[in-house]
């Protein structure tokens, strides 16, 4: 069996160069940018007043002075700037050329047309011109766009921007158990969970899911799937991957083509992980188990499905404390459900003593799940640790 570490380079190689679209900045969060945008303006394009009060010279205080203008936002003071003179100014109006700093107006006293200032105060209180960036400036984070980077580019005036094209993921859930939520399950039945626990991992880190009616255990029923996820960038399977008569996957993807990179790796859970290609599409076959799965879909497809965006595939691991003692490790680098709490520093982290990897009221709970690597020698409360935060 493979490491999770060969097992993950093996997954992010079957990522392809992601097609671009190009789409408008209010539909842009999320995205990943597929080309730099860059600023087709100076930002502030001009000197602006960064308070409401009065524009001067910092040689003519105290004063008094002579107000002879206005300058609010959008409405510039035209005219000229003589020594002795200021102007009444508002926050986002041009400072015009001639004074150099802005008086807020608190410390301010007006009679009429003159002004005298009552104390000093270091601030110009005035943006300059380009502080925030300038035309040409290049913007291309690394990371899907959040709200503040849709601002960055609307005030670099790009009103749309290149993407990467979402991966279609085809999540084909199956077995003769599974009937979908809200119906009625015959004895020996259970309600499936993972296609939607699948679908939404695929959704959150970029990918457009289509959730393919459930499977039945039969090979024509594989296939008439398989068919249907034709188009697709990333085909996930759930269940039907480990050994038993009615774990089908193996065998039909194989039928069907697939050219397998691994089958089974040294991890707990996810053991029977599969992964390969089909066609142009990928390939991810996740095992059945509802914890399984979804801990192979963090570790393994949401690194695919940004990759597949030309973004970096992530999941990074973060340092706590463990809570209580543990003992050894067996031979599977093992992904345990814990909870996380603050501490002094690093956050203390406590697994949960029942790990089955079937019980999603557990997963649902949890807030990380603490790494051990294969053979992890027995560890004792306070021993620093890694984990992968939910
Ligand atoms: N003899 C062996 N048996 C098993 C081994 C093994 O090495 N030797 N591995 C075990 C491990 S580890 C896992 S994980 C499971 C994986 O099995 P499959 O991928 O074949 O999954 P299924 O048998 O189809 O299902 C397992 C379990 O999960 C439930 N399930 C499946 N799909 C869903 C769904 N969409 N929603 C909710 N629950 C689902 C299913 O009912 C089973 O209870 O194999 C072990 N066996
Ligand atoms: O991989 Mo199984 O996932 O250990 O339950």
């Amino acid at each position: 069996m493979i490491s999770v570490d060969e097992a993950r380079a093996l997954v992010l190689a079957l990522a392809n160069p992601p097609e671009t679209e190009e789409i408008p900045l209010h539909q842009a969060l999320g995205r990943a940018m597929a080309a730099p945008a860059l600023a087709r303006l100076t930002q502030p394009p001009f000197d602006a007043s960064a308070m409401d009060g009065y524009a001067l010279r910092s040689a003519d205080l105290p004063g008094p002075l002579t107000v002879i203008g206005t300058a609010a936002a959008g409405v510039p003071y035209e005219g000229e700037t003589p020594p002795g003179s200021a102007i009444r100014i508002f926050t986002g109006a041009p400072v015009p050329a001639g004074y150099d700093r802005v008086m807020i107006q608190e410390i301010v006293t007006r009679e009429g047309d003159r002004i005298t200032v009552d104390g000093a105060g270091s601030n110009l209180n005035i943006r300059a011109k380009g502080n925030d960036f300038s035309q040409g400036s290049v913007f291309h984070p690394p990371r899907p766009l959040r709200p503040a980077d849709l601002a960055l580019l609307a005030a670099m005036n790009v009103p749309r921007i290149t993407v990467a094209r979402r991966p279609r993921v085809a999540v084909l859930a199956g077995g003769d158990e599974l009937v979908p939520p809200g119906s009625q399950p015959a004895p020996g039945q259970i309600v499936s969970s993972n296609d939607i626990a699948i679908a939404a991992l695929a959704r959150e880190v970029g990918a457009e899911p289509l959730v393919l009616p459930l499977a039945r255990d039969t090979e024509a029923s594989l296939r008439e799937r398989f068919a249907q996820a034709e188009g697709c960038d990333l085909i996930v399977t759930i269940g039907g991957a480990s050994v038993g008569d009615h774990d089908l996957i193996a065998k039909v993807s194989a039928d069907l083509g697939m050219q397998r990179s691994f089958y089974k790796l040294a991890m707990r859970p996810g053991k029977p992980l599969m992964a390969g290609r089909m066609g142009k599409a990928a390939m991810l076959g996740l095992p059945g188990n509802p914890v399984s799965a979804m801990v192979c879909a963090k570790l393994f497809m949401q690194p695919l499905i940004r990759a597949m965006q030309g973004l970096p595939p992530g999941p990074q691991l973060a340092r706590a404390v463990l809570a209580r003692d543990l003992p050894p490790e067996g031979d599977r680098q093992h992904y345990l459900r814990a909870r996380l709490a603050p501490g002094d520093g690093l956050p203390r982290i406590d697994p949960f003593t029942d790990q089955d990897s079937a019980r999603l009221w557990v997963l649902a709970e949890a807030d990380a799940l603490l790494m051990r690597p294969a053979h992890d020698p027995a560890r004792r409360a306070g021993e620093t640790v890694e984990f992968l935060p939910f």
